[in-house]
């Protein structure tokens, strides 16, 4: 039980890697609050995903809040609070990658892209961050940056950008608030099988050829980014900050 008695938010943590991450915290005895996209379906998911987590006998909460709008970041916190009574670990998971060429792209996915995972994430962390600052005694912070962050791709021009963003957001947030005791570190998963990217996946020459280029065989599932987000969450991390943790099977070190 490395998280018991933390009361731990994930934005996003309906599903996909959301889900995956909140589920481990709470089978380590974290109290576990999550959020979505404002939809009819998200709500469903969020309270189906929420009863996931109450059966491991901890507490937990839902809110539908889209992560584009800025007063967001606000309503996450006061979740966390009205629910769990305070914030340890704040997760920002929240993400979209409408894969798209470059040389025609609408300025308006451009723009949700950047708005959703870029400056969603920075509203959201800065909310959670000024909740730890007034609480006095640390916290933990985590942003779901990709191994896109460090290289590109054809179909990602306006994805990839945001998710360096996310990296560089929780290298200067680990300088920011190291001095109130917060820690801010960044996961960097590599290809995960999810909804974000089923429709690119159901071509099985893509799928296969991104199994091939893995090390350890196979593509990634959402429980494998729980241990390492767990890890991070936990005071075995207590003095890591400002660090990238690269969850991808090897993908990024495989050149040949
Ligand atoms: N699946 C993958 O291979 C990888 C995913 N990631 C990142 O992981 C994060 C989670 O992705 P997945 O679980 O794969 O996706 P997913 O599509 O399975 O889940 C996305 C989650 O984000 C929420 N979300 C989407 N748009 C939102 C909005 N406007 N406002 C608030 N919440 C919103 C959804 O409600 C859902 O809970 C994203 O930030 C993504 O960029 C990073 C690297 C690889
Ligand atoms: C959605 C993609 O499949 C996924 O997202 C990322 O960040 C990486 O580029 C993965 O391949």
């Amino acid at each position: 039980m490395l998280l018991k008695d933390k009361n731990i938010f994930v934005t996003g943590g309906s599903r996909g890697i959301g889900r995956g991450i909140a589920l481990a915290c709470a089978e380590h005895g974290a109290n576990v609050a999550i959020s979505a996209e404002d939809t009819a379906a998200e709500r469903e998911t969020l309270a189906a995903t929420v009863a996931e987590i109450e059966a491991h006998g901890v507490k937990s909460a839902w809110v539908a809040a889209s992560a584009e709008n800025p007063d967001t970041g606000d309503r996450l916190v006061e979740t966390a609070v009205d629910a769990l009574g305070r914030l340890d670990v704040f997760i920002n998971n929240a993400g979209i990658c409408p894969f798209h060429s470059f040389l025609d792209m609408p300025r308006e996915t451009y723009l949700k892209t950047v708005d959703v995972n870029l400056n969603g994430a920075f509203f959201a962390v800065q909310a959670a961050a000024n909740q730890m600052v007034a609480q006095g005694d640390g916290g933990s912070i985590i942003a779901v940056s990709s191994i896109s962050a460090l290289v590109g791709g054809g179909m990602q021009t306006h994805y990839t950008p945001t998710k360096a963003g996310v990296l560089s957001l929780m290298q200067s947030t680990a300088i920011a608030l190291g001095g109130y005791g917060i820690r801010c570190n960044a996961l960097l998963p590599g290809t995960i099988e999810t909804d974000i990217n089923r429709e690119d996946l159901s071509d099985t020459r893509k799928r296969d050829y991104m199994i091939s280029r893995t090390p350890l065989g196979r593509l990634g599932a959402p429980d494998d980014m729980g241990g390492p987000a767990v890890f991070l969450a936990s005071d075995l991390a207590k003095y890591v900050t400002g660090a990238a943790l690269l969850v991808d099977g090897g993908l990024y070190v495989n050149l040949q």
